[in-house]
């Protein structure tokens, strides 16, 4: 039995005033973590202050990217090891912005999630899917290499813990939400793509998001499907009160 999870991906909006009074808001509101676990992604720059405000709240605090290197001569980098020693326990890795503006590869991808778990990051990883990609033939190997190469010299104790988030560009930020059909089909290949690289039961532990225009109004029908177990949400994600729907959607 997965348990759902709910993450919110700020991407470069709010200050840290703003986080930390948006996390006061949450207090005593979010699900039990036994029935769903949250999380919020954040700039860096807010993820110290995040850390100490979020206390004793079910929050899991991620970061929306990081360094494949752990320290050196990276400016403007973000060190996975002093992610792990603030105390940020999960990190997004290549989300489709950063391959659309920070022309992030897959092998760049793999060395990040290789990064993520030598620091004792739980890996988000993305994997996109454009327009023109989901309208040619090679589609499905498409979403498949993406998964392929993230997880490539992943050890299965590590793929278990690893969260995927089928995050079709064409629907992110559009108003466009895929239909359920859509976004199960793109996170039922992502979980077989996983039991061919493993095993079937491996990949019935793995969490599979979907992430693209969702909402606290349009949620339900993407949160019903077998092969979603949660959704990566952005814009819906800047308000408490939509992301407290979304995080307690399925108590309702
Ligand atoms: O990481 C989140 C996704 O990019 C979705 O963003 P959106 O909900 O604003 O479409």
């Amino acid at each position: 039995m997965r348990t759902p999870f709910i993450a919110g991906n700020w991407k470069m909006n709010l200050s840290v005033k703003e986080a930390v009074d948006f996390l006061h808001q949450l207090s005593g509101k979010l699900p039990d973590p036994s029935e769903t676990e949250t999380a919020i992604a954040a700039s860096p720059l807010f993820l110290e202050s995040m850390v100490e405000n979020s206390g004793d709240m079910p929050l899991i605090v991620a970061a929306e990217n990081c360094f494949y290197e752990d320290s050196g001569a990276y400016t403007g980098e973000t060190s996975p090891l002093a992610l792990a020693k603030m105390g940020v326990t999960h990190v997004i890795i290549g989300h489709s912005e950063r391959r659309k503006y920070f022309k992030e590869t897959d092998d760049i991808i793999n060395k990040k999630v290789h990064a993520a778990f030598r620091n004792g990051l739980i890996p988000i990883v993305c994997c996109d899917e454009t327009m023109s990609r989901r309208e040619s033939p090679d589609r499905i190997s498409w979403v498949v290499s993406q998964v392929t190469n993230a997880l490539k010299g992943v050890t299965e104790d590590q793929a278990r813990s690893i969260i995927v988030a089928y995050e079709p560009s064409w629907a992110i930020g559009s108003g466009n939400i895929a239909s359920a059909s859509e976004a199960e089909e793109g996170c039922y290949l992502i979980r077989q793509t996983i039991a061919d690289l493993y095993s079937d039961d491996l990949a019935n532990d793995v969490r599979v998001l979907y992430g693209g225009s969702v909402n606290d109004e349009n949620a339900a029908d993407i949160l019903e499907q077998n092969d979603i177990d949660g959704v990566l949400a952005g814009g819906a994600s800047l308000k408490p009160e939509s992301f407290l729907n979304l995080a307690n959607f399925l108590k309702k």
